[in-house]
């Protein structure tokens, strides 16, 4: 899959998360701190990344800051993004399949080497349920965008 992926800074797990995904045989585009020139701050390099899934450069994207908040609600507020802010495995896995997730959002504070193995694992072998009020879910929030 095509990747998009963006950092606010090179701490914690940050440049980690590039090797992870390349090693899973994803391609990447990279922004803020993960590709130098480009702006950093979350709310730029994390919404670039969401752009990217949005206009379907991408497939998915993940995007880091320290508490992964701001990473997620800059995300979120690209259209079609269903942003999500993951701790562990079951919650990537959740996120995937309940409510679609496109973007994966990270906390640099939280998130050991091990876990994102674990929640990298979660993310890319789970796929969106296929249930009715799953659809259903989804399909209300693309009705609360228009
Ligand atoms: O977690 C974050 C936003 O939710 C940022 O990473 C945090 O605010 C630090 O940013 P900076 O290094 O620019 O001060």
């Amino acid at each position: 899959m095509r990747l998009s992926l963006a950092s606010d800074s090179l701490d914690g797990v940050a440049t980690r998360l590039v090797a992870e995904v390349q090693r899973r045989g994803h391609s990447v585009t990279l922004y803020g701190a993960l590709a130098p020139g480009g702006r950093a701050d979350w709310a730029w390099c994390c919404s670039a990344a969401a752009k990217d899934v949005s206009s379907a450069r991408s497939d998915l994207a993940i995007v880091c800051c320290w508490t992964g908040t701001g990473a997620s609600i800059a995300a979120n507020k690209i259209p079609g993004v269903r942003a999500a802010l993951c701790v562990d495995a079951a919650t990537a896995d959740g996120a995937r399949r309940w409510n679609d997730a496109n973007v994966l959002a990270l906390s640099l504070r939280l998130t050991s080497d091990r876990l994102l193995e674990e929640i990298l694992d979660a993310w890319f072998a789970a796929a969106p349920s296929t249930d009715d009020d799953d659809i259903a879910n989804i399909a209300h929030l693309a009705d609360l965008e228009s």
